[in-house]
C-alpha cells in the first residue's frame, strides 16, 4: 500500500489507497476513473468525499441507486461487498491487507460526514426540484442521508413525480366507472366468487379504477390469468360504453420473458369466458421487450419514444416488473401518455435488476400488509363483491398502498408441492422449515444432494442425465435431404428439450462459478461422447447472449444451440449455425446465426441465477458454494426455487451455506419508497 498515515490525510493518499482497491479488484476501473475525473476537475475535493464518489459509484455497479451514508457508516466495509467472489481480491484480503472502509471512516460521524460532501459544492450538489433534469448540476446529489450518481437521482426522482402525479387522479379513475357494469363483468370473467380468487379479483378492480397499478405475487399466483380478465374487463366496459377498443401493449423487461408471457397470455386468453369472439379479438396476444417497444436507438441511451413523442397506447401492461431498473422505468414512464393506465406485474420477492435499482421492491415493500383506506375498501367492495380482511385496513394507508394488490394464492402449487412450500418458507427465512423439507425427502418434487467437495462426482452425473436428451436430439438429425422446415422442427425440438433442464450456480467464477463449472461439465459431456471434445464449437453447443444486439436481433439472456445445418450447393457438407427461438417467442422461423456473428455469448451449461430469471425449467438444479458469500442471499436462493417447474434440486457442499444464504437479505440503498410513501391520498379518498 501506498504510504500514508491515515488513508484520509490528503487527496494523494485517498487517490494511491482507491488504486490499490482497484487493483485488487475491490474497485471497478470505472469506480475509480470517475474519482480521478472529480479530482481532476475539482482539485481541491476533500479525501472524504473521493472515497464516497468511490463507494457511490462501486454501489450503483451492484445495483444500488445510491449510497446509504447511515449504512456506510454502521456497516463501511459492505459498501465494497468484502469478501469478494474470489481471486486477486479475496488474496487481498488476507495476503496484503489493505485499509478497508472501516478504517478510512472510523471516528466519522453522519453530521461531519454530511459537512464535509455540502462543502465540496463543485462535486456534490443538493435535490433542486424545479429541474430535477438539469445537466448543469454536479455529479453527485446528496439528497438527506443518500448520496447518488446524478443520474440515478434523476430517474428516481423523476418515477417520484410522474407515479405521484398518476396517484392524485385516482378519483377520476373510480368515479368513470359504473360499480354496477365492473362487478357484472367480473362475475361473467370469474364466475361466482371463490375464496382462492379473491385476490385476482381485487387486483382487476384495484387497477380498473386507477392509471397506475401493480400486481404483486409469487409463481403460480395468477399474474397472467388475472391481467388477461382485467384487459376483457377494459375491453367490456369500453364496448358498454360504445367506445373504440383500446389500445393495449404489452411488454417485459427480456426477450426471455417476453416469450415467456406470449405463450402464457396466447393460451389464457384463448380459454376466457366470454360473450364474444369480437372481445376475444380485442385483447392481443403478442408481446415485446419494453426496448423494442420504446424504440432503440443504437447508441445511445435515449429511446425514439419518450416524452416529446409518446407512444400510441392507451394501457401498458409490463411483466416481469421485478428486472426493471430506474433508468429503464424511468423512460418507460416518460414515454407514456399521462391518460393510458400502466400496470406492473412481478414477484416482489424475486432478485431485481442486476442494474440499478429494484424498483418493484420498493413499490411493494408494503404489499404484504395491505394497508387499504376505508374508502379503498369500500370502492372495492362495491365493484368487486370482496371484501378485505380486517388486519389488511388502515385508516393511515400511504397513497401507494392504494394501487398495490397481491395475490396470495398459488394455482399452480397444489399444498402438497415440495418446490411451493419450500419457495415459501425460504421467502420468509424459515430455516428450520426449508432445511426439514430438504432433509425428509418426502418430496418427490424436491431433491437434495449433498456434496461432498468440489470435485464430488454427483454435480456432473446431474448434469449429464438434465442434458442428455436435448444432446441425443441433436444427434437425431434429420438426413441431408430433408426440407428447410423439417430442419427447423429439428431445431425447435431441441431447443424444447434443452429448455428442460437448467444448472444454476450463484457465481461466475471460481469451482463454483459458471466459468469454472462450464468446463467441468462441457469435459463430462465430451467423455460420454454426447459432444465433441476439444472443439470451441460443436454440434449442441448451449450459448446464452450476454449482450443486446440489435442487428441480429437478439436480446441479453437468449439462448441458441449451435447446430449443424446441410450446405445449400452441397448438402452432404455441413455449416455449424446457432438456433435460437424466434423474437418473442413466436412459433414462426428460428434465427439461424454463424457462429461468427456472435460477439457476446458464453456457453451455459451452468447459468447464473441472476440471468435465469424470467426463464423456467422443468427441473432446476442450484449449486452452492462451499463458502458464504455476500452474492447467495434469500432473495437468490427463492429466485432458483421458483424457477423450477416440476423438480429442483439442491445441490449442497454443505458448511451451513444454506442457512448463511437464507439469512442474508439484498437490502439495496434506494429513496424511492421513502418518497412515494410519504404521499397521503388525495382529500377526497
Ligand atoms: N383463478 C384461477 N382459477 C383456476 N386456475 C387458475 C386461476 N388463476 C391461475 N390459474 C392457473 O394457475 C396457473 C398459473 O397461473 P398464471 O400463469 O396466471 O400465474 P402467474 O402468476 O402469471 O405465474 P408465473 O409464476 O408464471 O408468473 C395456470 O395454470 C393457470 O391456469
Amino acid at each position: 500500500m501506498s504510504a500514508a498515515s491515515h488513508p484520509l490525510d490528503s487527496a494523494t493518499a485517498a487517490l494511491a489507497l482507491l488504486k490499490d482497491w482497484r487493483d485488487c479488484d475491490w474497485l471497478r476501473p470505472l469506480d475509480h476513473a470517475l474519482v480521478a475525473f472529480l479530482h481532476d476537475q475539482a482539485p481541491g475535493t476533500t479525501p472524504a468525499t473521493l472515497l464516497c464518489a468511490a463507494l457511490v459509484s462501486h454501489q450503483a455497479g451492484r445495483g444500488h441507486v445510491c449510497l446509504d451514508l447511515d449504512a456506510l457508516l454502521s456497516d463501511p466495509d459492505r459498501s465494497l461487498s468484502l469478501p469478494p467472489e474470489d481471486g486477486r481480491g479475496a488474496e487481498a484480503m488476507t495476503e496484503q491487507p489493505l485499509p478497508r472502509p472501516a478504517q478510512c471512516l472510523s471516528g466519522l460521524d453522519r453530521s461531519t460526514l454530511v459537512a464535509t460532501l455540502n462543502a465540496d459544492s463543485d462535486v456534490v450538489g443538493a435535490p433542486i426540484e424545479a429541474s430535477p433534469d438539469a445537466d448543469e448540476q454536479p455529479p453527485l446529489i446528496l439528497d438527506g442521508h443518500r448520496l447518488y450518481l446524478r443520474r440515478y437521482w434523476q430517474s428516481e426522482r423523476r418515477i417520484a413525480v410522474t407515479l405521484e402525479r398518476r396517484m392524485a387522479q385516482v378519483t377520476q379513475w373510480r368515479d368513470e366507472l359504473e360499480p354496477k357494469a365492473v362487478r357484472r363483468w367480473l362475475d361473467t370473467l370469474f364466475g361466482p366468487q371463490d375464496p382462492t380468487e379473491t385476490w385476482q379479483r381485487l387486483a382487476c378492480a384495484v387497477a380498473a379504477g386507477s392509471g397506475f397499478a401493480v400486481v404483486t405475487g409469487g409463481p403460480g399466483t395468477g399474474k397472467t390469468t388475472t391481467v388477461v380478465r382485467l384487459l376483457a374487463l377494459l375491453q367490456g366496459l369500453r364496448r358498454d360504453a360504445e367506445q373504440r377498443p383500446l389500445r393495449i401493449r404489452m411488454a417485459a423487461p427480456t426477450g426471455k420473458a417476453a416469450a415467456r408471457l406470449n405463450a402464457s397470455v396466447a393460451g389464457t386468453v384463448h380459454g376466457l369466458n366470454l360473450p364474444d369472439e369480437q372481445l376475444r379479438a380485442n385483447i392481443p396476444t403478442e408481446v415485446t421487450t419494453i426496448h423494442r417497444l420504446l424504440g432503440v436507438r443504437p447508441g445511445s441511451r435515449r429511446f425514439r419514444h419518450d416524452a416529446d413523442n409518446l407512444l400510441p397506447l392507451d394501457v401498458l401492461v409490463v411483466d416481469e416488473a421485478s428486472m426493471i431498473d430506474v433508468e429503464l422505468m424511468a423512460s418507460t414512464l416518460a414515454a407514456l401518455p399521462p391518460r393510458a393506465r400502466l400496470i406492473l406485474l412481478g414477484d416482489h420477492d424475486q432478485l431485481a435488476s442486476v442494474e440499478a435499482g429494484a424498483v418493484l421492491g420498493e413499490l411493494c415493500q408494503r404489499a404484504a400488509q395491505g394497508h387499504y383506506m376505508p374508502t379503498t375498501c369500500d370502492w372495492l367492495e362495491s365493484v368487486s363483491g370482496e371484501s378485505i380482511p380486517e388486519q389488511l385496513r388502515d385508516t393511515a394507508g400511504s397513497a401507494l398502498d392504494q394501487h398495490v394488490v397481491m395475490l396470495r394464492h398459488s394455482h399452480r402449487f397444489a399444498a402438497d408441492s415440495g418446490i411451493g412450500r419450500l419457495a415459501n418458507a425460504v421467502n420468509s427465512g424459515d430455516i428450520a422449515t426449508a432445511k426439514t423439507l430438504l432433509a425428509t425427502g418426502g418430496y418427490t418434487d424436491l431433491h437434495h444432494q449433498h456434496l461432498r467437495g468440489p470435485d464430488d462426482n454427483a454435480l456432473e452425473e446431474l448434469a449429464e442425465a438434465g442434458y442428455r436428451p436435448y444432446l441425443e436430439a441433436v444427434a437425431a438429425r434429420p438426413d441431408a435431404t430433408a426440407t428447410a422446415a423439417e430442419y427447423d422442427e429439428w431445431a425447435h425440438r431441441v431447443l424444447t428439450e434443452h429448455g428442460r433442464f437448467q444448472l444454476l450456480t450463484a457465481l461466475r467464477r471460481g469451482p463454483w462459478g459458471v466459468e469454472g463449472l462450464n468446463r467441468r461439465i462441457a469435459a463430462r459431456l465430451a467423455a460420454s461422447g454426447l459432444i465433441e471434445s476439444g472443439a470451441h464449437w460443436y454440434p449442441g453447443r448451449p450459448v446464452m447472449v450476454t449482450r443486446n444486439d440489435y442487428e441480429l436481433g437478439l436480446n441479453n439472456g437468449d439462448i441458441g444451440i449451435a447446430l449443424p445445418l446441410p450446405d445449400t450447393d452441397e448438402p452432404h457438407r455441413t455449416t455449424l449455425r446457432v438456433a435460437f427461438p424466434a423474437a418473442d417467442g413466436g412459433k414462426a422461423a428460428l434465427r439461424w446465426v454463424l457462429p461468427a456473428r456472435l460477439n457476446n455469448i458464453e456457453t451455459v451449461f451452468a447459468m447464473t441465477v441472476h440471468k435465469a430469471q424470467g426463464s423456467e425449467f422443468d427441473h432446476a438444479a442450484l449449486l452452492l458454494p462451499d463458502r458464504p458469500s455476500p452474492i447467495l442471499t434469500r432473495e437468490l436462493i427463492y429466485t432458483a426455487i421458483t424457477r423450477a417447474r416440476n423438480r429442483f434440486t439442491l445441490l449442497d457442499p454443505g458448511h451451513s451455506v444454506l442457512a448463511a444464504g437464507l439469512a442474508a437479505r439484498v437490502n439495496r440503498s434506494a429513496g424511492l419508497h421513502d418518497q412515494l410513501i410519504g404521499m397521503k391520498p388525495p382529500g377526497n379518498l
